[in-house]
This record gives C-alpha cells, structure tokens and sequence, in this order.
C-alpha cells in the first residue's frame, strides 16, 4: 500500500503539494489525476524519495522509499523514461538496477520479455523511440516483482497497441493483488484503466472516490430519447430541466430519469423509438469538477470532497 499523510511540498513561493493525504490499495488501479501543474509529478517523486517533502509523509508498505534496502522490491516506478544512458544497452541497464537491488540476472531476461523487448535488448538506449524507452521504463519497474507500482503517464509515445498493453498490464497487475497507481492525460484510457481516482487541483486533493461514484458524482445524466412525435414530447417534457434536439431530431433530457420519461409519454399516447440512459464520460465529469473547484479556489478555500470507495 502506498500512503500518503499530510504531505506538502513548497519551492520558494510555489505550495506545488498542499496537505495532501491518500491511500492507494492492493488490488486495485487508482488514476492520479489534475490538470497541468497541479503537482502530480511533485506528489510521486515524494513518493518515491525523489524529492523530499516540506511537511508530512510517504510510504510504500509502511516505510518512506529511503528506508527501503531494496526499493525495487517494494515499489516499481515508471517517471521519467529518458532516464537512462543513452550509450547503454537495455539489457546492462536493467542488469545494473538488478545488481543494485540484490536481483538475479534472470529477471533481467524475463522483464525483458514481459515487456516485448528481447529483440531490442542489445540495442543502445540512445537509439531507442519513445515507445521503446517506456517500455524499458516498465521493465525496470517490474525487475523486483514489487507488491506496488507507479507509473507517471505511461502512455506518452505509445502506438495504439502498445496503449491497450499497458493497459491490460495495469489490469492483470491489479488482479494478482498490487497496488498500481497511474497518472495520465488521457482520459478515455484512464476511464478504461482505473478503479479509484485521486483527483487533485493546485496541489490539494479534491476527490478520492471510485470511477463509477466520481462521474455519477460530477456529471449530469442525460437521456436520450426518440420519437416520431418529438415536437409533442417536448411540450410534455415542459418541467425537465433541460431538453435539446440533436442534429437528426432526437432529444437530449437532463434533469429526468428514463422510467420518468417513459411514464410521461406513456401518459400523454407518444409514440417511443428510443429511450437510453447516456453514460457521462470522465473526461466530462473531470473537466466539470475541476472547472467548478479553480472557480470556487478563486473565491476564498476549497472543501475537499471525499467520497466511499466501491
Ligand atoms: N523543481 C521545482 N522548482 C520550482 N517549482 C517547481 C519544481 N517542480 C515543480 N514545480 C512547480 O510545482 C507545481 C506542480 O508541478 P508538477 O510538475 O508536480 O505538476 P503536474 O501535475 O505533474 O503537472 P503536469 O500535468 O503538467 O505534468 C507547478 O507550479 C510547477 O511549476
């Protein structure tokens, strides 16, 4: 487990980390995210001993990563690919790591294959794309097989495959019981990623909930709705609080249920073609919440918002 108390971190007049305390659990994916500058990047190097925090704590498995003898055994980290040697092969990288950390030679081999790499492995890392250099990056984060991983947008660089893979990495990391804790830009892959989200703006947290509670939470519902009598529809649909007509002449309804809906047009002999509830996006609900949270800061604090886990 990952934990996070009271952490917070100043550079000069900039508070990139204020206060922030979480936890991310075994089992799960939890998505970090916030928007540019939000202190993401700041959060995760205190994480993992790379920066040293103003005020509060960070540990992995009960210990600050400093005090780890063999942090690679207990937290795997992907941050910032374009950290290695470029005159080094991507097998003598991960060779040094594993030697550093007390590892046998023949996870270096089996990481390598983990991550799609053995043709490569030779290769100087200079030579190697982006895609390439994050998936050394994940390598090395799997070389001590560790309970809990970090990984600070893993998808940069990525093709289309190599994004489903990482992924489906994410998942089946989960399912054997690790604690995985993700951060990215992308939010349709984040909403097909995670469990959990920590959400954060200007260094504070504003939402520590699952992916289901956090877009329930933040986003209208809309029903769509089809009819051939949409213009009678409309008028019986006076008290929803919001009715629009799509481009080929469905509505959009917020403000009622489907069944409500239903009942209406029931009631008043509308004919009905479709009736759908529409699934928000988290892009939608993130984009809604962190818009409302930047405003409401503009005023005076935040109140953070803590929601049940599923
Ligand atoms: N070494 C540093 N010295 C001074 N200020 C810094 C330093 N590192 C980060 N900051 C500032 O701290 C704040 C948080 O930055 P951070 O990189 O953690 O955000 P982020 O959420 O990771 O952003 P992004 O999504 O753009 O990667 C920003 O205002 C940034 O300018």
């Amino acid at each position: 487990m990952i934990e996070v108390r009271g952490l917070t971190k100043r550079y000069g007049d900039v508070l990139a980390v204020d206060d922030l305390t979480f936890a991310v659990r075994p089992g799960e994916v939890t998505g970090f995210l916030g928007p540019n500058g939000s202190g993401k990047s700041t959060t995760l190097r205190m994480v993992l001993g790379l920066d040293a925090p103003t005020a509060g704590t960070a540990t992995v498995g009960g210990r600050p990563y400093a005090a780890q003898p063999a942090p690679l055994t207990v937290v795997g980290a992907l941050l910032d690919p374009g950290a290695v040697l470029p005159s080094r092969s991507a097998f003598h990288h991960l060779l040094a790591l594993a030697a550093g950390n007390g590892l046998p030679r023949r996870r270096v081999d089996e990481v390598l294959a983990d991550v799609g790499m053995e043709k490569a492995a030779r290769r100087k890392a200079g030579t190697f794309s982006l895609g390439m250099r994050q998936r050394l990056g994940i390598a090395a984060a799997l070389l001590g097989d560790p309970p809990a991983v970090v990984f600070d947008e893993p998808l940069n660089g990525l093709d289309p495959e190599g994004i489903v893979w990482i992924r489906q990495l994410m998942r089946s990391m989960a399912a054997e019981g690790r604690a995985v804790l993700m951060s990215s830009h992308l939010m349709s892959e984040m909403e097909l990623t995670a469990d959990h989200l920590i959400v954060i703006g200007r260094g504070k947290l504003i939402a520590d909930m699952s992916m289901k509670a956090f877009i329930d939470m933040n986003s209208e519902r809309e029903v769509l709705v089809r009819s051939p009598q949409a213009e009678t529809l409309r008028g019986l649909l006076a008290t929803a609080v919001d009715v629009r007509t799509e481009n080929d002449g469905a509505l959009v309804v917020t403000g009622l249920e489907a069944a409500e809906i239903g009942a209406l047009a029931a009631a008043g002999g509308v004919e009905l073609h479709e009736l759908s509830p529409r699934q928000a996006s988290l892009e939608q609900a993130f984009m809604d919440l962190t818009r409302d949270a930047v405003e409401y800061q503009a005023e005076t604090k935040t109140e953070t918002m803590t929601g049940a886990s599923r």
